[in-house]
């Protein structure tokens, strides 16, 4: 599913995509950072925008909510986004947990959710349901909590406001296996109601979560099409993730990054 034509398969095509990029191009203090990105996110569950250190992930996103200069076209449910500011395209229904959580450390649980606060009827319901510790944890200082635990802060504040679509940046960095495997288990019944973008490096995470992706490289989109198969394609996974794999007994082949296998 490589080439030029850049085929789409999986789930959902361009027509039924929720969110559309085409040649986004990114130049940063004259460094050009993105050269062509082309994407479709799907209207319904986890889409993976994958690629190695560097590719041009996160700045891929940080353009979607206008945290960088960018041109070319980004449409999110029929709306162009690529001439508005942040506020703008978070007003859309966009909601964004950034690599670094952007967790205000001395403030509590509970005013890391209320400065999310965008809507009259914050969804508190839905989140406190799926992360049942942040209500425990709701008078504790946000820089107090574990890593995992600052994730589900940043994951939650996205659920608050009733977003058509939630972009995580590498939700799973810096975090224990077992905690990823919650957060896999979190952002699978997320998805269930709400579309997930997912900047990931752990593939073991992705393998789990399904879905469709997309593989940049070097500032380019080169390759779209469903996780799983490209996780299969053992040549594939190496040439654009510059993974190995191992073989289980009687099992197929299982792609191995250099971070936490589930
Ligand atoms: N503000 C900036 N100024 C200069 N170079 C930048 C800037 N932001 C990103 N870059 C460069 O652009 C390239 C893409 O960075 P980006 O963070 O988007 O990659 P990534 O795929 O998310 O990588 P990683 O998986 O390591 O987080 C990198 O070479 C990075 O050093």
């Amino acid at each position: 599913m490589t080439g030029n034509s850049l085929p789409v398969c999986g789930q959902g095509g361009a027509d039924e995509a929720l969110l559309t990029v085409r040649g986004l191009r990114v130049v940063i203090d004259g460094l050009h950072i993105l050269h062509g990105v082309d994407l479709d996110v799907a209207p319904t569950g986890v889409t993976a925008l994958l690629g190695r250190n560097g590719a041009g992930k996160t700045t891929t996103v940080k353009a979607v909510m206008g945290l960088v200069p960018r041109t070319g076209s980004i449409v999110f449910a029929g709306t162009e986004l690529s001439g508005l500011p942040t506020h703008l395209v978070v007003r859309q229904g966009i909601g964004y947990a950034p690599e670094d959580r952007g967790i205000f450390a001395g403030l509590t649980v509970a005013e890391n959710l209320r400065l999310a606060e965008r809507d009259g009827a914050p969804a508190y319901r839905l989140v406190h349901e799926l992360f049942p510790e942040l209500k425990q944890r709701s008078g504790q200082l946000a820089g107090t909590l574990s890593g995992g635990q600052q994730q589900m802060v940043a994951i939650g504040r996205t659920l608050l406001n009733g977003n058509r679509l939630i972009i995580a940046d590498e939700p799973t960095k810096g975090l224990a296996p077992k905690i990823v495997a919650e957060v896999a288990d979190v952002l699978a019944r997320v998805a269930e109601s709400v579309p997930v973008l997912l900047v990931e490096q752990n593939l073991a995470f992705v393998r789990r979560l399904g879905g469709a992706c997309a593989v940049l490289a070097d500032g380019r989109t080169a390759h779209r099409g469903d996780t799983a198969e490209l996780l299969a394609d053992e040549a594939a996974a190496r040439r654009l993730l510059g993974v190995g794999s191992r073989r289980p007994a009687g099992g197929s082949a299982v792609p191995v990054t250099t971070e936490v296998a589930l």
